[in-house]
């Protein structure tokens, strides 16, 4: 499917974008390793958190209301899973494989993780050595690097200390899953802080968790009881339209409900810095994590720099970031982002790409990008998705300030994170 953006002004309303991906895929993994039933409520009905559904129930758990934002998880507690009959289709998530490869690792059975030509070209060598090194046996195209991934249970997992060269959560979350099944302590110490959702929900479900600065520490074997998940809305879906209200001509928005746990919340400070009307409305906090709405004008972008520990604070968010930077007064440079290079798909090399087929000029870096502002988005072209969710959405973004509409192809990928982004704009 094509997406066809036509310029726009005046955003106005008062909207709540879906669930947080991060926050689902957890609810719906601990939920089944957790005794008795797990409600969750906001659930993101993207096709990632899909997947994470259709695996747990492939492994036996039963799920009620599945398509809808609320479910019911019937957990079997965390031996409970059952040998899946077939290759479980992990599609194009790797929050999904990651965190499932450390949960294999510690079943009794044997199992085939694979995914969509993205997913197959992703590395899976950061958890599976961790995670390898604990007793999990897994095998896979070089080195167990590549899906698919066979997962060999019925190993005795070690508890252990794994110093994570990469502030990833998806490395973090891995081996702390695989720690669950191991005798003993198991610790995972960040080079910077990534997303926390996953100690936030296993101390919330009854595990015994540690948290001290960059180190997180769960004791293995605990009893995971069910209780019921709120999920707030996604701030990575909402930095599109924070981004979109920004950057158009006489926009106010409000974005109800937004999850702002301070380990996610990296764009609120970036778009501070870039001079965004940002206001912060009804602060308060369900099941252990903040969230707030927040209202967005119309502003006067300033350039930023964008680099260090903030990077894993918003990660997801640089491609819409870049998209703000091409309005904003100054040269802004977003560094120590290589990770954006093993995501769905290359992202520097996408944004860069896609962004100069709409008239700018922007230099890549190994790192990240560089681009000064503001410029004209000149538009009248078709760009690629490349078949990655965020892309497709930045680019839609860009388009609504295009001279002239902008075509985004394969912009179904939207679906993978935000089902009814395009509706969701096209009211606004
Ligand atoms: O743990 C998670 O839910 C996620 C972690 C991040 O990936 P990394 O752990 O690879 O940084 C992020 O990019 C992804 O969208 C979701
Ligand atoms: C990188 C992302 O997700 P995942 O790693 O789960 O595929 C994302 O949603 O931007």
């Amino acid at each position: 499917m094509d997406l066809t953006i036509k310029p726009k002004t005046n955003l106005e309303g008062t909207v709540k974008v879906p669930g947080d991906k991060s926050i689902s895929h957890r609810a719906v993994m601990l939920g089944s390793l957790a005794e008795g039933t797990t409600e969750i409520e906001g659930f993101l009905t993207g096709e990632d958190c899909l997947s994470t559904v259709q695996a747990f129930q492939d492994m036996g758990i039963e799920i009620e209301g599945v398509g809808n934002t609320n479910m019911k998880v019937h957990g079997q507690g965390l031996h409970g899973l059952e040998e899946p009959d077939n290759v479980l289709d992990l599609g194009n998530s790797g929050t999904t494989t990651r965190l499932m490869l450390g949960i294999l690792a510690g079943q009794d059975f044997y199992s085939v993780a694979t995914g969509d030509d993205s997913l197959r070209q992703r590395p899976m060598a950061r958890v599976t050595d961790p995670v390898g090194d604990m007793g999990g046996k897994f095998f896979g195209r070089d080195n167990a690097n590549l899906l698919p991934i066979t997962t060999i249970g019925g190993q005795d997992l070690e508890a252990c200390t794994y110093h994570s060269p990469v502030a990833s959560a998806q490395v973090k979350s891995s081996v702390l899953l695989a720690g669950l099944y191991a005798d003993g302590e198991t610790t995972v110490v960040e080079p910077a802080k990534s997303r926390d959702h996953t100690e936030r929900l296993l101390d919330y479900f009854g595990a015994d968790v540690t948290v001290d600065g960059l180190t997180v520490s769960v004791k293995g074997e605990p009893q995971l009881k069910a209780k019921k998940v709120i999920v707030p809305s996604d701030i990575s879906s909402a930095a599109f339209l924070m981004v979109a209200a920004a950057i158009t001509p006489d926009s106010e928005l409000v974005l109800e409900n937004v999850g702002l746990n301070p380990t996610r919340a990296g764009v609120i400070e970036a778009l501070e810095a870039m001079n965004v009307d940002l206001e912060l409305l009804n602060e308060r906090e369900v099941n252990g994590e903040p969230i707030a709405d927040i209202k967005v004008k119309t502003s006067q972008l300033q350039s930023v720099v964008i680099e260090g520990d903030i990077i894993p604070l918003l990660i997801d968010e640089i491609p819409i970031l870049a998209v703000a930077a091409s309005q904003a007064d100054g040269k802004t440079i977003i560094k120590d982002a290589e990770e954006l290079r093993v995501k769905e798909t290359d992202r520097i090399d996408a944004m860069v790409t896609e962004l100069t087929r709409l008239g700018l000029e922007v230099t890549e870096r190994e790192d990240g990008l560089e681009i000064a502002g503001p410029q004209e988005i000149k538009g009248g072209v078709t760009c690629s998705s490349y078949d990655d969710h965020r892309v497709a959405m930045s680019l839609a973004v860009a388009g609504l300030i295009a001279d002239e509409p902008v075509e985004i192809e394969e912009a179904e990928c939207i679906n993978i994170s935000f089902p009814g982004f395009k509706e969701l704009l096209m009211d606004l």
